[in-house]
């Protein structure tokens, strides 16, 4: 008879937390995420039939505003400020930004704000500077690259079809153009001024306010000391933990631990309706924290980490896009080398060919950085076909 009893009451006590762990699944996931992330990009919530033409049109009218306003601020400083001296030889870090003249998207004046916002950063720093700036023009065409141009004034302007007269007879396809162009930019800057440290910043690679101070401290770090790169910018679509990267499976079981422990911890305190502390409870308590982060979007929960430079995490590097790229020591060197070897084209343009070469060249290491560093701005592509209404996924 107490035999009964005994398993009656485990039954019962079953179905209550079974129930309880019901109603809390349901509120969660189907009306507390939804509320609060039907407008978030980067969310499984995200109402993309409702909002995102209507967000992908603001963002283009935005950054529209955001390029004439980097456009009056070039074309009226030349009024109020004396030029700089020429960058001085040997700095710690070098930002080379290349670009290209853009056909779509001209307006928009994408080489214009990145050096707005690098003026803005370097003048926050200035004793010692943060790093020597050069633009890198690989514009071959008939027309200018008139943002450049525009910038010659304040920058140095170093261009490839003057250095390389050759480059307007060369035959290649747009991707072996793009990767020539950017081995160019990265030996050109290293003979120029032999700088300790190198950034390439594509030209529609918007850094961060904390740019400098995460640069400064990734380069403190240990692991830099070998890094062949480190790469700043992974597109945000592809930062959820369902992207399988090993290191991610590892964070999202470890977050679920974590938040699971503080949940049963945190429970008890909030009245009689908390779950005791058993195993299943923590199991069912891991599981429900790893879906809400999922669900939520990875992405938000990476930007807890610009609190602090030291919170920015390394991970092996991801295999897409170059739009933004630290080569510590001489690595730029290296990769010049690296790539200079390999042949792109469709389907292996630059950013594929470099992460394969990385793995496979014995004694090199590639990294990323997260979160992003940089905000890639470009709605229009410059070495590909552009839809006629570009969206933001
Ligand atoms: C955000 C993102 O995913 N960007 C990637 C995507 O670029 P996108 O397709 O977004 O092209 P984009 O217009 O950003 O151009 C990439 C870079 O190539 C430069 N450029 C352009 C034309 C040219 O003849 N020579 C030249 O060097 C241009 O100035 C820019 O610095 O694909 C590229 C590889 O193809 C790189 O992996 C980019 O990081």
């Amino acid at each position: 008879m107490p035999r009964r009893r005994a398993l009656l009451l485990l039954h019962s006590r079953w179905s209550g937390s079974a129930a309880r762990g019901l109603v809390l699944c349901v509120l969660t996931f189907g009306v507390v995420l939804p509320l609060c992330c039907h407008r978030s990009l980067y969310s499984y919530y995200f109402l993309r039939s409702v909002y995102l033409d209507w967000m992908s049109d603001e963002s283009l009218r935005k950054s529209y505003e955001q390029g004439q306003q980097a456009l009056r601020y070039w074309q009226g400083l030349a009024t109020v400020r004396v030029p700089e001296n020429p960058p001085a030889k040997g700095p710690e870090l070098l930002v080379t930004v290349v670009t290209a003249r853009r056909v779509d998207g001209h307006s928009s004046h994408y080489l214009l704000q990145v050096m707005q916002k690098l003026d803005r950063l370097l003048r926050a720093c200035r004793d010692p500077p943060c790093a020597e700036v050069v633009v890198c023009d690989v514009e071959s065409g008939p027309f200018e690259n008139e943002d450049a141009t525009l910038l010659e004034k304040w920058f140095r302007v170093v261009r490839r079809f003057q250095d390389e007269q050759q480059m307007i007879h060369e035959h290649v396809n747009i991707f072996e153009k793009e990767k020539r162009d950017y081995v160019y930019c990265l030996r050109k800057g290293w003979e120029l001024l032999s700088p300790r440290n190198v950034v390439v910043l594509e030209d529609d690679a918007l850094p961060s306010d904390d740019f400098f101070a995460v640069i400064r401290n990734l380069l403190s770090r240990r692991f830099a000391l070998s890094a062949l790169y480190v790469k700043l910018y992974h597109p945000e679509r592809l930062q959820s933990y369902w992207n399988p990267e090993p290191y991610r499976i590892l964070e999202w079981m470890g977050l679920g631990v974590v938040g699971a422990t503080a949940l049963l911890l945190i429970l008890p305190l909030c009245g009689p309706l908390s779950p005791p502390i058993s195993t299943p409870h923590l199991l069912f308590l891991v599981l429900y924290v790893m879906a809400v982060a999922e669900l939520c979007g990875r992405h938000y929960l990476l930007e807890l980490r610009r609190l602090s430079p030291q919170l920015y995490s390394v991970s092996p590097a991801t295999e897409c896009c170059t739009p933004a790229m630290l080569f510590p020591g001489n690595a730029s060197v290296r990769v010049a080398a690296l790539l200079d070897g390999a042949v792109c084209q469709k389907g292996n343009a630059k950013d594929m060919v470099l992460y394969r070469l990385a793995r496979s060249t014995r004694g090199e290491h590639a990294h990323s950085v997260e979160p992003n560093l940089i905000q890639h701005i470009g709605a229009f592509s410059s070495v590909r076909a552009n839809p006629w209404h570009p969206r933001l996924l």
